[in-house]
């Protein structure tokens, strides 16, 4: 068949799927090359970078929740936050998802951000309770239950929607249905890592919260075919090149030594 160039390529599948039901904008983003994983599949990639690669979830975890802090001061700047101290609600799941949530926190308490930690649901490995000790050791805040979305919008800047992740399943089950309920009615934005949280990891969920940034991390889910925020970043940059080959990834080169790739159209839509 013919050559196309990776913006050719873009064009022409955005071209032949924008009359059917999508917008341009989720057209392109499905043509790009990158590619969106199903929930297995990013699963069978964990358990490989674990067990064949020999990563520790510690290890893992603090890149994830680097390349998150890194993403909120692309997107929110301090000196363009709103309300001073600089506040930041981070909710934390009882999954990896929220362990990510704990890393991100601390890492914005390190770059000025006053962030506040929700986490109602705690497990009880090590893992978890070191990086509690060390948001606490830190003057985190822990809060003791989730203000209502009046609350935050007055108080807060943006949250941190650090729930569920890629394991998400089912129903949402509670104490989180209420959370996720206050979440859709708040106005400030939302930063979502991974996956908006109450979403199907694949197919998206169109009355859910709607984050106005996504961090994926590894890869894009499919489920982030449907974000329409104004900011996705990839993270996570701890692939190694076999893996991201095994799995045909497609990863763009992240700039330099940075640990989040702002994630753009490269067609000439006008999406950037
Ligand atoms: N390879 C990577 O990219 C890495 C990503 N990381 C992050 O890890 C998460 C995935 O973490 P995991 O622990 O597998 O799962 P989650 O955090 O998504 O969620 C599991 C917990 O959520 C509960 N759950 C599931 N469904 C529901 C529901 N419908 N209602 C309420 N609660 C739910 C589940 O509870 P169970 O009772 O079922 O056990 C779990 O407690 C990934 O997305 C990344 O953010 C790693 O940090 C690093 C490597
Ligand atoms: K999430």
């Amino acid at each position: 068949g013919s050559v196309l160039t990776h913006t050719g390529a873009c064009a022409r599948i955005a071209s032949n799927i924008y009359s059917k039901d999508l917008t341009h904008r989720q057209a392109c983003t499905m043509a790009n090359t990158i590619k969106y994983l199903g929930q297995e599949e990013a699963q069978h990639i964990d358990e490989e970078l674990f067990n064949e690669y020999s990563f520790s979830v510690d290890q893992l975890m603090e890149l994830a929740g680097l390349s998150c802090a890194t993403a909120v001061t692309k997107g929110y700047p301090l000196q363009s936050l709103l309300k001073s101290p600089p506040r930041v609600l981070v909710i934390c799941g009882p999954g990896n998802n929220g362990g990510d949530g704990l890393v991100c926190a601390r890492h914005l308490r390190l770059f000025g951000y006053e962030p506040s930690v929700l986490y109602p649901k705690r497990p009880s490995k090590q893992l978890f309770l070191n990086l509690t000790t060390q948001c606490e050791k830190m003057d985190i805040s822990f809060l003791t239950e989730m203000p209502e979305a009046d609350v935050i919008d007055e108080v807060y800047n943006l949250v941190v929607d650090a729930i569920f992740g890629f394991s998400f399943k089912g129903a949402v089950r509670e104490p989180f249905g209420d959370i996720l309920s206050q979440l859709k009615k708040i106005t400030v934005p939302i930063a979502s890592v991974d996956i908006p949280s109450g979403w199907d990891v694949e197919n998206g969920c169109p009355d859910g919260i709607q984050p106005d940034m996504l961090i994926s991390l590894t890869a894009p889910k499919k489920a982030a075919n449907h974000f329409k925020g104004r900011y996705h970043f990839l993270g996570g940059r701890f692939v190694p090149p076999a893996l991201e080959q095994k799995y045909q990834l497609n990863l763009p080169q992240y700039p330099g030594t940075d640990c989040v790739y702002q994630l753009k159209c490269h067609c000439l839509c006008g999406w950037a």
